[in-house]
């Protein structure tokens, strides 16, 4: 579903990313971790179409961003690490307004078919955005992802902030996403959460992916033993 090839990307002559090279099936949790700097968020770019990579290829259901980004931005959501969206509009005024934008019309009632799926309690859908919590916010963007019948949601440090109920959740959901045959590309810091929603895990370091692990292999100590023996 998701391809990099030999994928570089320089920013005033210093490689952020050096000949990455990595691919995600349908199904597939894909955990990126790595220091700060480490080119885990300028590789979400470039598959966004945020970035254009200096060499080499991303694809996505095997079209290139580059020269497809209309097309592949249909088929992708972003769940930042912060989710921006509209304060002073409900949840589900979000969803209608994003879904929208989208190239969607959906009625009330399957609006609220989307943020129940996502979690977001029936209270919270007719309530300001500007008094939801993070996790809130997480869950009005899986609806959002969920709407536009997105394939693959990439997510910058999700859980980052979340309170360990709130994680629990929200790794609930992504599997719930997964499971339908979507995939999930996410950049974290989260090692025990990486094992945990995870079915493949890269470490990069400096641009270059130097380790890539499914889950079934490795417990959440040896990964982080693994990782710091890495960056
Ligand atoms: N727009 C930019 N201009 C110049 N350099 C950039 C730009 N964006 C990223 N970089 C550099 O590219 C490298 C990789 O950055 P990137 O943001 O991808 O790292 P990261 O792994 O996502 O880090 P973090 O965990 O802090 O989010 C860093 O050295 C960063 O300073």
């Amino acid at each position: 579903m998701l391809q990099a090839k030999n994928l570089t990307k320089e920013f005033n002559g210093r490689k952020a990313l050096d000949n990455l090279n990595l691919s995600v099936r349908k199904g597939e949790i894909y955990c990126l971790l790595g220091q700060n700097g480490a080119g885990k968020t300028t590789t979400i770019n470039i598959f966004l179409g945020f970035l254009d990579a200096t060499s080499g290829e991303a694809l996505i259901n095997g079209s290139e961003v580059k020269t497809n980004r209309a097309a592949t931005n249909r088929m992708i959501a972003y769940i930042p690490e912060v989710v921006q969206l509209y304060g002073n509009l409900s949840g589900i005024e979000n969803l209608d307004f994003f879904s929208r934008l989208a190239g969607f019309s959906y009625s009330e009632a399957e609006l609220r078919v989307f943020l129940t799926k996502s979690g977001l309690q029936e209270e919270a859908q007719t309530r300001r955005l500007s008094t939801y919590s993070k996790g809130m916010r997480q869950k009005v963007g899986i609806a959002i992802a969920l709407s536009k019948k997105a394939d693959v949601i990439f997510m910058d440090e999700p859980t980052s902030g979340l309170d360990p109920k709130a994680t629990a959740e929200f790794t609930e959901l992504c599997k719930a996403f997964v499971a339908e045959g979507k995939s999930i590309f996410m950049a974290t810091h989260d090692i025990f959460n990486a094992v945990n929603v995870g079915t493949r895990i890269g470490i990069m370091r400096e641009g270059v992916l130097v380790h890539e692990l499914t889950t079934h292999d490795i417990n959440a100590n040896q990964l982080q033993q693994l990782y710091l023996e890495t960056i």
